[in-house]
């Protein structure tokens, strides 16, 4: 495939991955599901230049809060999110830290304020973005009925509404991820589920069997993250066929493409489309 002999795209095993793709063609639409990390996996990580935010980042915004607790959570973030791409230490070592970040900054929301109807707002006024590509990509899976899992660490309610505004939220997609819990007022007091953090989705994959035994028949995977953690989404599957793992490396590329090209069947260093992704999905549905 040309669009796999680009400058950005890294494969360590060319021949699993001709394999593997020729295996989901044979499979066609029927036999397939797409579960993909949302954060810099379908949004962007940058536009022109400037970083793009993640979900909890659009909140951290002026509309919705006031300038010290935006400042709190920018300083968590900074401590953090290095320790999030530590090529130095594992996710086991790491695992603490998310937890601690993520109670850290709930607690900091909790105390913030936060309205529903700012969620809208906030996402409108914020520079967030999908990938290019990203809208043709939902069209082509609810054309062909794919079922397309949304997996977040992020903030549940904010990913459905960039969805919602930049594209379109189709029937065949599902959202796991940290959902807010509002009060009669509108006004956020805690969260609906278990935390998820960038390094449990493996508990919350398993959580939701009922989704993966619905669609059992399914047992072909295309798996879409950026991060170590999200090669767990698809721990619930059972009866995995053939899985074709495509890993977007934004941060950190020369230190971490090692250990991603031997983690994913695909890397792609700072793709901001979801141009090689819907070459294949072209591919496979095409029948
Ligand atoms: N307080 C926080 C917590 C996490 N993040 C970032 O969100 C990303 C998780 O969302 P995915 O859709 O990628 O699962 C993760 O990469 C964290 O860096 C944050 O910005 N603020
Ligand atoms: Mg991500």
């Amino acid at each position: 495939m040309d669009i796999l002999t680009g400058p950005n795209v890294h494969i360590k095993d060319k021949t699993a991955v001709n394999e593997k793709i020729k295996a989901l063609m044979k499979g066609g639409s029927k036999s397939l599901q797409v579960i993909s990390d949302f954060d810099r996996t379908l949004s962007r990580h940058s536009y022109k230049g400037k970083v793009c935010p993640s979900c909890h980042g659009i909140l951290e915004s002026g509309l919705v809060m006031s300038e010290s607790t935006r400042m709190e959570l920018q300083e968590l973030k900074t401590k953090y999110y290095s320790i999030e791409i530590d090529h130095n230490m594992t996710i086991k070592e790491k695992i603490p830290y998310m937890i601690e970040w993520y109670e850290k900054s709930h607690t900091i929301m909790l105390g913030a304020n936060i309205l529903k109807d700012h969620i809208a707002d906030s996402v409108r006024e914020s520079n967030v973005r999908l990938k290019d590509g990203c809208d043709e990509m939902f069209t082509l899976l609810n054309n062909h009925s794919v079922p397309l899992l949304i997996f977040s660490a992020g903030v549940g309610d904010i990913l459905k509404e960039v969805i919602s505004q930049k594209s379109t939220f189709h029937p065949n997609m599902k959202i796991v991820s940290n959902f807010m819990k509002f009060n009669e007022k509108g006004k956020m007091i805690g969260f609906l589920s278990d935390l998820i953090h960038v390094f449990n989705k493996n508990e919350g994959s398993l959580c939701h069997s009922q989704y993966f035994n619905d669609i059992r028949h399914r047992h072909n995977i295309l798996l879409l993250g950026d991060s170590m953690g999200d090669l767990h989404m698809a721990d619930g599957v059972e009866d995995v066929s053939t899985c074709l793992k495509i890993g977007y490396l934004n941060d950190k590329v020369d230190v971490l493409l090692d250990s991603f090209m031997d983690a994913w069947d695909i890397v792609l260093t700072d793709d901001q489309s979801m141009d090689v992704t819907n070459a294949i999905l072209s591919l496979v549905t095409a029948e």
